[in-house]
């Protein structure tokens, strides 16, 4: 990467500081560690979820090129899953229990159910030979897997999480239906300790590395890995590995300056509800629509300094569409939040339980944002 890149990338973008040895309390909003006591240095589970997620994220680059209709599943919630979601998360699966074998939890999105009925073999057989090309090509374990062993990999992330010990939070492509258009996802990868997020990893193949909506500059290179580990900032760098740059949110105090994401999917999120939010800020930018935890990489770096993420009602949230964003936006000094303004609690299992839907700004602009979004929903709530 030249120092030209660095220049244009982003005022909020400075160079990268040594890592800390140790991590400590950081102000955060998305259940990190926040009493204040010396906590852990997770630097070696930091390494491995960059190199599962890395490699992972070439898996998918691989598939998105080539990309047949034949590779999509339906699951029964009628929700897109391809070989590649598949193969990410056999592949994540597989390097994390290579690395850490002796303690290994994954609460994973995937499972084997559908690879296992009749008529599947070819498709399983296709994600091996993908999952197999990808660990070639790395080189770093000397294994062949088996289908059997590609269909345990993707089982192992069959765990619940919750409030104890470690778990590996995975979602092998967030935006599956970004990355079947050709737009935006992300292999979202967190570590939870005790039931906080302490690391995260978010590779984003599609991500310009420049601002996005930046007219100045080209955004011709793409491929971006945001990551963070609790109490030590947060980082990007292009997805072949060169260097490295400490990101800060946007510091936007001024709403009517403020431009702000959400989902691509309107069934995802209701876009009338933001503008009317958005409209009361007296935002003057049109909405950013962008598939993914993309969202959260983009706002760390100050592309964007609000997002909103209002589903429709009876939409539950799952931790792996929010933990590892959660932490990269926190350690770049954002804030994450409910609608009711409670940090958001990643040690009650799969779901999130929380009120109404995610707000994520600047600590500046979080009480008005909050402001304006509970006076949103009370008039949504009495014109019905
Ligand atoms: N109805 C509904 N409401 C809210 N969210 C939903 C809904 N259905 C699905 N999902 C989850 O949304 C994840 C995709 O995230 P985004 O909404 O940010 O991206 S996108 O606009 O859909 O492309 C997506 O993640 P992936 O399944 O990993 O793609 C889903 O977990
Ligand atoms: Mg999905
Ligand atoms: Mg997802
Ligand atoms: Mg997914």
């Amino acid at each position: 990467m030249s120092i030209n890149w660095l220049r244009v990338v982003s005022p909020s973008i400075v160079k990268l500081p040594p890592l800390l040895p140790f991590s400590y309390s950081s102000p955060s909003s998305c259940s990190c560690f926040s009493s204040v006591v010396v906590a852990m240095s997770y630097d070696k589970e930091l390494t491995a979820a960059k190199k599962a997620a890395s490699l992972a994220a070439r898996l998918c680059q691989k598939v998105q090129k080539s990309l047949l209709q034949s590779d999509v599943q339906s699951k029964n919630d009628r929700s897109p899953v391809t070989v590649a979601d598949y193969g990410s998360q056999a592949l994540v699966s597989f390097v994390l229990q290579q690395e850490f074998p002796a303690e290994f939890s994954l609460v994973g999105e995937e499972d084997s159910k559908d690879l296992r009925k009749d008529g599947a073999q070819e498709l399983v057989e296709r994600i091996t030979k993908l999952v197999n090309d990808s660990l070639v090509s790395d080189g770093s374990y000397g294994v062949t897997l088996s289908t059997e062993d590609v269909l345990k990999a993707i089982d192992s992330g069959k765990s619940e999480g919750g409030s104890q010990g470690r778990h590996w939070v995975l979602d092998p492509i967030d935006g599956t239906k970004g990355f079947l258009r050709g737009g935006q996802y992300a292999i979202a990868l967190a570590l939870l300790d005790r039931g906080k997020v302490v690391l995260g990893v978010l590779a984003c193949p599609n991500l310009p590395l420049t601002p996005i909506n930046d007219q100045r500059s080209p955004n011709n290179e793409v491929g971006c890995l945001f990551f963070a580990e609790v109490g030590g900032g947060s980082y990007m760098q292009p997805l072949d590995g060169s260097s490295t740059v400490k990101v800060q949110v946007s510091g936007v105090e001024n709403p009517e300056e403020a431009s702000f994401f959400e989902s691509y999917e309107a069934a995802h999120s209701m876009h009338d509800l933001s503008s009317l939010i958005a409209q009361k800020l007296g935002v003057k930018a049109p909405p950013v629509r962008i598939d993914s935890q993309a969202k959260y990489g983009a706002l760390s770096r100050g592309d964007g300094a609000i997002y909103m993420r209002l589903p429709h009602k009876g939409y539950r949230e799952k931790i792996w569409d929010h933990a590892a964003g959660c932490i990269v936006v926190t350690e770049a000094g954002g804030v994450v939040m409910d609608a009711a303004g409670n940090p958001l609690d990643f040690s009650k299992g799969k779901l999130l339980d929380l009120d109404t839907g995610i707000i994520v700004t600047n600590q500046k602009l979080m009480p008005v944002l909050l402001k304006a979004v509970r006076e949103s929903l009370e008039e949504k709530a009495s014109s019905l």
